[in-house]
Parts: structure tokens; sequence; C-alpha cells
């Protein structure tokens, strides 16, 4: 157990949590709750896309040797033996001087070798049958669809560990994937501690703040692609804490607090993780907001405890479970993408810890720039519900000036 408590460096943190990565299990879900969730087999095309030769307009369908004497001014006219839709295949053999008429999507019929559009047409009856003035030369395989053109049997089509979007939905739907192997969710634990606390559908008292924690993380789980489970607020009792914590575990992949982590007379986590015989990989971070974040270990199972103060538990969130998550979804990336930006105001506060402001950020002339969302407090709440990015402002001595190129975290809003 740790007592004192020695700041270490934000990436050394992100390191001692990683080693705890664990993956999940893969499961199979229907193609239409697939969005958004992670694919946990590479998806290889097992058939050419086309699987035949189609037809890419509306037209007939012909040898090209039969139009080797149309002119200008001399049309060619073929007999018409066929007429076929996409969805239906026209048996026979096309001979010489013989075209079928078929639309966009139906396979080329044996023997046609071209196709040409309706409108480089003029189709006639005559005597009972069709025919078809044809005023254009055509190539061998000019306007075919062909076999395979698009995805070759074979071909690597997307990595496991990608996250499935409406384009790689086509995909699969295109390869008969009714189930789509996914990574199973992880199942997180949320757990708000204070006495102050109370529920959301509760009146304000004299002393007491809603549970604006629990929530917000709920929605953090939400979007990273984890299940968030709620065991609701307790209150500064260790005994009480302490047993709850305790089943709580059993029944998550991880477990979140907050609140609870500092150096208060009723700040229970250090104490609690100390009777839990937790491993404590760090209690304090050099970083700003959320500098208590403390995590511990008992055996494989993490528990996150994050700050009470709103803005800290959100960073304590983005920087620390969010990884987390993405290892055990098999993610091809782990960690929220972080992008190059030009600060668009000064940010004067001096601090010797890394600072993670809570940002905006827009392109603005074809260039990324970001500032501030609102107050920086770590105790403060609105500015969150602007942030699309944290601003990363290394530690130091000076602070920093409009213009500044400076590292963003995209939280992917
Ligand atoms: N003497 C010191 N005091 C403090 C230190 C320190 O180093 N020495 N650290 C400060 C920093 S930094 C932070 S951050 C906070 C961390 O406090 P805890 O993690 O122990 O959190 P609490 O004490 O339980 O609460 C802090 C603050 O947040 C509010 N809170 C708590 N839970 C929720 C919730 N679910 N929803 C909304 N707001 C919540 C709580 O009412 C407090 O106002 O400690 C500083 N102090
Ligand atoms: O460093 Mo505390 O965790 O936000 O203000
Ligand atoms: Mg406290």
């Amino acid at each position: 157990m740790l007592n004192e408590r020695n700041p270490i460096p934000v990436v050394e943190a992100i390191k001692q949590v990683t080693k705890y990565c664990k993956k999940g299990e893969t499961e199979y879900i229907e193609l239409t709750e697939a969005r958004s969730r992670v694919l946990a087999e590479d998806l290889i095309a097992d058939h050419d896309v086309p699987s035949f030769d189609r037809s890419p307009y509306d037209g007939y369908a012909l040898r090209s040797e039969d139009t080797t004497e149309v002119m200008k001014n001399t049309p060619k006219i073929l007999s018409v033996v066929g007429h076929i839709g996409a969805g239906s295949v026209y048996h026979k053999k096309l001979e010489k001087n013989q075209a079928v008429r078929i639309m966009t999507g139906a396979p080329i019929p044996d023997g046609a070798d071209a196709i040409i559009m309706l409108e480089d047409t003029t189709t006639f009856e005559e005597s009972g049958k069709s025919f078809v003035s044809i005023r254009k030369q055509l190539q061998h395989q000019q306007n075919i669809s062909f076999k395979g053109e698009d995805v070759k049997n074979g071909t690597a089509l997307v990595n496991k560990g990608t996250v499935i979007n409406p384009g790689i939905i086509a995909l699969l739907a295109t390869f008969g994937y009714a189930q789509v192997p996914v990574a199973k969710k992880p199942v997180i634990g949320v757990i708000a501690t204070g006495s102050e606390l109370l529920e959301i559908d509760q009146p304000l008292e004299p002393g007491k703040i809603r549970n604006s924690n629990a929530y917000m993380m709920i929605g953090q789980l939400q979007r990273a692609g984890a299940i968030p489970q709620y065991y609701g607020a307790l209150t500064d009792n260790l005994e009480e804490s302490l047993e709850k914590i305790s089943e709580v575990m059993k029944e998550v992949d991880f477990l979140i607090t907050t609140g609870g982590v500092s150096v208060g007379d009723f700040d229970l986590l250090p104490e609690i993780y100390q009777e839990l015989g937790a491993d404590v990989l760090f209690n304090k971070v050099a970083m700003r907001p959320g500098s208590v974040t403390t995590v511990a270990a008992v055996n494989d199972t993490l528990l996150f405890g994050l700050s009470g103060n709103p803005s800290a538990c959100y960073v304590g969130f983005e920087l620390f479970t969010r990884p987390i998550i993405d290892s055990f979804l098999a993610k091809e990336t782990i960690g929220i993408q972080q992008e190059q930006a030009t600060l668009a105001v000064d940010f004067s506060k001096v601090n010797p810890f890394d600072r993670f402001i809570r940002g905006r950020y827009e392109f603005k002339n074809g260039q990324l720039v970001t500032e501030p969302a609102g107050k920086d407090k770590s105790n403060m709440v609105h500015s969150l519900a602007m942030a699309n990015c944290l601003i990363q402002l290394p530690g130091g001595t000076e602070g920093y000036k409009q213009g500044d190129k400076v590292t963003i975290h995209l939280l992917g809003e």
C-alpha cells in the first residue's frame, strides 16, 4: 500500500495501467446491431464481387463482331431474342446478329461480349418480331462489369479490431454475415462516493449536490464501447463502502469509483484499497486536473479511483480507463486519437504538471485550431459540455501563447 504520494508522469501511469490489459471474448450479433462494434475476425472475401459478368447499363447485349460494319449513317439491325432484368438469366447462347435486351445488373448472356446503351439504339417491331438498330461500333468487352472487378476472392478486406461503420456493414452483408463476430463489450461498474450526493431526481438540499459524475461516466463508457453497470452512490462509511465494492468487483470486468481518493478525512478509497489488499499502481499523477487519480489492482481486476471533481474525473477516465476498454475490445488502435493543433488564445496559467484542458477544436482555413471550452477549474462541470477535445499543455515554467502548436486528444463526438 502506498501511503506517500509521489506524482508519476502521465505516460508512466498509462503504461502501468496498460500492463493490465485483457482481451475480451468474441460474440456473434445480428448484422443490424453491428454498427460501432469492433470486428473480432479478419473479413476475407470468400467469393468474387460481382460473382458474374454483368451489365452496367440498360441496353442490349450483343457480339461486338456484329457491329464492325456500323457506319455513321448505316446502322446495323440485330434480332432481339430475349429480354432480361437484374436477377434473371438468358439461358441460350447468343448467335450471329442476335441481341438480348438487358437491364443494369443482369448477367451477360453466353456469347455476348459487349453492351450498347439504350440511348444508342432504336427498337422496332416487324412481322411480330423485335429488332434493334445499332448506331455505334462496339469493342470486344466494352461496357462489361467484370466478375471480381470489385473484390477478388481471397482478398483481405477489413482487419479484426476495426470499428464497424456502415460501409463495412455493406461488405459484411455482401459476404453473407447474418451474424457478425464482434468483441464482447467489457462490463464496467460505476460507483459514486460521497455523503453530499443526491440522486438526479432529488431536490437540492443545503450542502448537497446532485451526482453528475456517475451519469457522465455512463456516457463516457457508452461512447468508448463498454457496458456501464451503475451501482449507485455510497455515503462516506468505511464498512458499508468496503462491503459494496468487494461485492461489485465480482460482477464486473473493471470498476470505477468517483470521489474519495484525496487526503480528506472522508476520503475512504485509500483505506479501502488497503483493506482489499489491492496493489496500488499509483495514487498521484503529474497532471491537472486529476492529480489524485488512483488506480489499484486486485488480481487482474483494475479499480479506477477517479477524482470526485467532475473535470478531473472526466480526464482521468479518458486517459486511463479508455485504453483498457480499447484493448479489451482488441481495437487496432488503443487510446483516443491525437492531433496537432494551433492554440487560438493565450493560456498563461503556469503549472509544473501537464495540463489537460477541456477544449474545442475546429478547422479554420484548412488548419486545426483549438481553444479552451470554458472555465478551467477541475471542480467545474460547465466546460465539459462544450468540449470535443482535451488540449494537452506540458508542464513547465512558462505559459502558452496564441499560435503555439499543441497536442489535442479528440474525444470522438
Ligand atoms: N489538502 C488537499 N486537498 C485536496 C487535494 C490535495 O492534494 N490536498 N487535492 C485536490 C484535488 S486536486 C482534487 S481533484 C480533489 C479530489 O477529491 P476526491 O477525489 O477525494 O473527491 P471528493 O473529496 O469526494 O470530492 C471532491 C469534489 O467533487 C465533488 N463530487 C464528488 N463526487 C461527485 C459526483 N459523483 N458528482 C459531482 N460532484 C462530485 C464533491 O462534492 C467535492 O466537491 O481534492 C482536492 N483536495
Ligand atoms: O488535480 Mo485535482 O485532481 O483536479 O484538481
Ligand atoms: Mg476528497
